[in-house]
C-alpha cells in the first residue's frame, strides 16, 4: 500500500466506527489501544484531538443480547440501548487515557441552530483547552430520527467544521476507499488519493454489511466532501491494523487522503449555506443583486422590494431576485434585522434607519461576510 505524506496539522478530529468498537458485532477494546496510543502521543506532543466514537448501541447490546435483532427493534428499545451504551463506551475509552475524558451529546439542533451552534464551539474550545478529550457522539437516546445528523461519519464533518479542526480521521475497518466494496467484490483497487469529490467517486461506495455500523462508504465520502470544502483534509484509514497509525504518527497515510480544497470556503460561510436553516426569503431588486453579486456587497436596505416570513436578528434568510422566475435563491445571509423592523427599513436608505426605527444596528441588513452566492453561473 502506498504511503502519502500529510501536511501538517495542529487540531484533528478522530471518528472511530462502530466496526472498531464491536468487532464481529461484539464490544471490545481489542483494536482501541493503537488509536488512544496515537491520541495520547499527539496530545502529549501538543497536538489537540477530539474524539467522535460511535458504538453506544453496539455496546449496549452488550448487556441486551434479547434486543439484538435490528429490524425488531423498537424506537424506545434503540433508544434505551444507546443510554446504556454510552456510559460503556465512556468507560471503555477513558480507562485508556490518564487525562480526563469529557462527554458531549451532540443533536442536529446543535449544529443547525446558530446560537446552539456557538455554545457547543464554545463548550468544546473550553473542554480542550482545560486538558480533556472531548468524546462526542450523537444524542441517540432524544434525538427523534426526524432531527439527527444520522451518522457519526457526517457528525465529525460537522465536529471539524464546529471547532475549526485542520484535520479529520476516519478509522474504520476497512483500508480506505476502493473502487468497489471488497467486502462484496474480489480484484478491488484502493483509491489512496481523491483530489476532488465528484459523482463517480459517491458512485463507488457501497453500504455496510454490519448490523452495528451505519454509515457504509457513502457517509464518508459526504463527510470528506463536507470537511474538504472548508479546508480539511480528510482520511479514511484501517484502524484494525496498528502499523497505521505508527505511519500516522510520522505524518505518513496509509489509506485514503481526500485533499482538502484549493479555494476553501471559509467555515463560517460553509456553515450557513450547508446547516444553518432558512427562516425567510427576501427578494432584492437588479442594483442590489448587481451590487452582492459583481462588487461582492453588503446588502443593503434600500434594495430590498419585499420579503416572505417572520425571523429574528440572527436567523437565515434566502435571498430571491425579483421580478424574475427564477425558482431558486442567489444568496443566503443573516440578517440583521429582524422582520418587523425590515417591513419598515425595506426600499429606504440607510441614513433613514434611525429615524423609521429609533435605533441602528448596522446600516446593511445583510453584511458581505455573513453572505454567501449560491448562484452557480
Ligand atoms: N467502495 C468501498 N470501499 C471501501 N469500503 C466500502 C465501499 N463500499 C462499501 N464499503 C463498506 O463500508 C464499510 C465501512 O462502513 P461502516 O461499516 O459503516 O463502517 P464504520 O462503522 O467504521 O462507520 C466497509 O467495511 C465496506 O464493507
Ligand atoms: N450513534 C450511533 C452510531 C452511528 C454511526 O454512524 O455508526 P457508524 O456508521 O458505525 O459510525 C451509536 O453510537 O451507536
Amino acid at each position: 500500500m502506498s504511503k502519502l505524506k500529510l501536511s501538517g496539522w495542529k487540531r484533528a478530529v478522530i471518528k472511530v466506527g462502530s466496526g472498531i468498537i464491536a468487532p464481529e458485532g461484539k464490544c471490545s477494546t481489542r483494536y482501541l489501544l493503537p488509536i488512544a496510543g496515537f491520541i495520547s502521543e499527539s496530545i502529549n506532543s501538543g497536538k489537540e484531538i477530539i474524539l467522535v466514537s460511535s458504538g453506544a448501541v453496539a455496546a449496549g447490546l452488550t448487556t441486551q443480547p434479547a434486543l439484538s435483532k435490528k429490524n425488531h427493534r423498537s424506537i424506545p428499545e434503540k433508544q434505551a440501548l444507546a443510554a446504556i451504551g454510552q456510559s460503556i463506551l465512556i468507560s471503555l475509552w477513558s480507562r485508556f487515557f490518564d487525562f480526563p475524558c469529557s462527554q458531549i451529546l451532540l443533536t442536529y439542533d446543535d449544529i443547525h441552530n446558530r446560537r446552539r451552534f456557538v455554545n457547543a464551539k464554545n463548550t468544546l474550545n473550553k473542554l480542550i483547552e482545560l486538558g480533556t478529550l472531548p468524546i462526542i457522539n450523537e444524542n441517540d437516546s432524544v434525538a427523534t430520527e426526524e432531527l439527527k445528523v444520522g451518522d457519526n461519519d457526517n457528525l465529525a464533518a460537522y465536529v471539524a467544521m464546529l471547532t475549526e479542526a485542520d484535520l479529520l480521521i476516519i478509522c474504520s475497518d476497512i483500508d480506505g476507499l476502493y473502487n468497489a466494496d471488497p467486502k462484496r467484490k474480489n480484484d478491488v483497487k484502493l483509491i489512496s488519493v481523491v483530489n476532488k469529490i465528484t459523482d463517480d467517486i459517491f458512485s463507488l461506495a457501497g453500504k455496510s454489511k454490519n448490523p452495528v455500523a451505519t454509515g457504509g462508504m457513502k457517509t464518508k465520502i459526504e463527510a470528506a466532501q463536507k470537511a474538504t470544502n472548508i479546508g480539511i483534509d480528510t482520511i479514511i484509514i484501517n484502524a484494525t491494523k496498528k502499523e497505521v497509525f505508527d505511519d500516522l504518527a510520522k505524518g505518513k497515510v496509509r489509506g485514503t487522503l481526500f485533499k482538502k480544497a484549493t479555494s476553501p470556503v471559509n467555515a463560517r460561510k460553509h456553515w450557513l449555506l450547508h446547516a444553518l436553516e432558512s427562516k425567510g426569503k427576501i427578494y432584492i431588486d437588479k442594483g442590489a443583486e448587481n451590487a452582492i453579486l459583481k462588487k461582492g456587497a453588503s446588502l443593503l436596505p434600500s434594495g430590498i422590494t419585499r420579503f416572505e416570513g417572520e425571523f429574528k436578528q440572527g436567523d437565515a434568510v434566502d435571498i430571491y431576485k425579483d421580478g424574475s422566475n427564477l425558482l431558486k435563491p442567489i444568496a443566503k445571509g443573516i440578517t440583521q434585522y429582524n422582520s418587523s423592523d425590515l417591513s419598515k427599513i425595506k426600499g429606504r436608505k440607510s441614513v433613514e434607519i434611525e429615524k423609521l426605527l429609533g435605533f441602528v444596528i448596522t446600516e446593511e441588513v445583510i453584511h458581505r461576510d455573513e453572505l454567501i452566492i449560491t448562484e452557480t453561473k
